[in-house]
């Protein structure tokens, strides 16, 4: 049977943080080096902006088979076709997706509080991220730093695949996945990376002596 989410290394991009940088060949690059699955992140951008930028990433990660994946905003996720959406307690919610669009491929649930394990959106969701792992200057409005210890509890506590984020980097990816994580994911350490191809390789081969 196939796997239902079988991705390991995920990169979250924008165009905005690929510092100027054609974000397209940062993710060109990324996935080169060992990227299954990419996420694009634009919280500033209009719908018909977002979409833009969806359609112009869709047609790069075609060439490889790689999912996309839209963050929050659902009209776009249906719009250019996305293979998933990852939200996340502010937003829309997963079985609200759930109901409405029916072919949609991957749910992705940031998980923030233990509490929120037994709820009926995690059960909604497809996969679930370790909201953050550790903190980042990417994204500061966080709660909870869960930390290794945290990504163990988690892991204990559901069989659904786990994506880490937040802060990881090739010194600490090993020791993520030793703890539980199925799936890295990052920003800086690709998108800020000055050859966003061996980042992602390191990475993955991190990533691939821990399994
Ligand atoms: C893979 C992945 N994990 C977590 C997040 C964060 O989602 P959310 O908590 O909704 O915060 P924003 O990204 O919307 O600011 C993510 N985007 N991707
Ligand atoms: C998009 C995002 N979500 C997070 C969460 O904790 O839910 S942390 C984050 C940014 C991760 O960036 P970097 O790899 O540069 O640390
Ligand atoms: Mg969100």
């Amino acid at each position: 049977m196939k796997e239902v989410f079988p991705y390991k290394l995920y990169l979250v991009i924008s165009e905005e943080g690929c510092a100027g940088r054609d974000f397209l060949q940062v993710a060109e690059q990324a996935i080169l080096g060992g990227v299954d699955i990419v996420q694009l992140r634009e919280k500033k951008a209009s719908n018909s902006k977002f979409r833009e930028i969806a359609f112009r990433l869709q047609e790069v990660l075609v060439k490889t088979d790689t999912p996309l994946i839209i963050n929050d905003n659902l009209e776009v996720a249906q719009h250019v076709g996305a293979y998933g959406i990852h939200v996340g307690n502010n937003d829309v919610t997963p079985s609200q997706i759930r109901a409405v669009w029916k072919d949609c491929k991957s749910i992705g649930y940031s998980i923030e509080y233990l509490a929120q394990m037994k709820s009926k959106e995690v059960a909604a969701s497809d996969c679930l991220a370790v909201s953050p792992v550790f903190k980042t200057p990417t994204k500061i409005d966080t709660i909870t730093e869960w930390g290794l210890e945290g990504v163990s509890q988690i892991r204990r506590e559901t069989n659904k695949p786990l994506i880490a984020i937040g802060n990881m980097n090739s010194d600490n990816v090993f020791e993520v996945v030793k703890a539980g994580a199925d799936c890295i994911a990052v920003v800086s350490a690709i998108c800020a990376a000055k050859d966003p191809a061996m980042a992602a390789f390191t990475l993955r081969n991190q990533i691939e002596k821990a399994l």
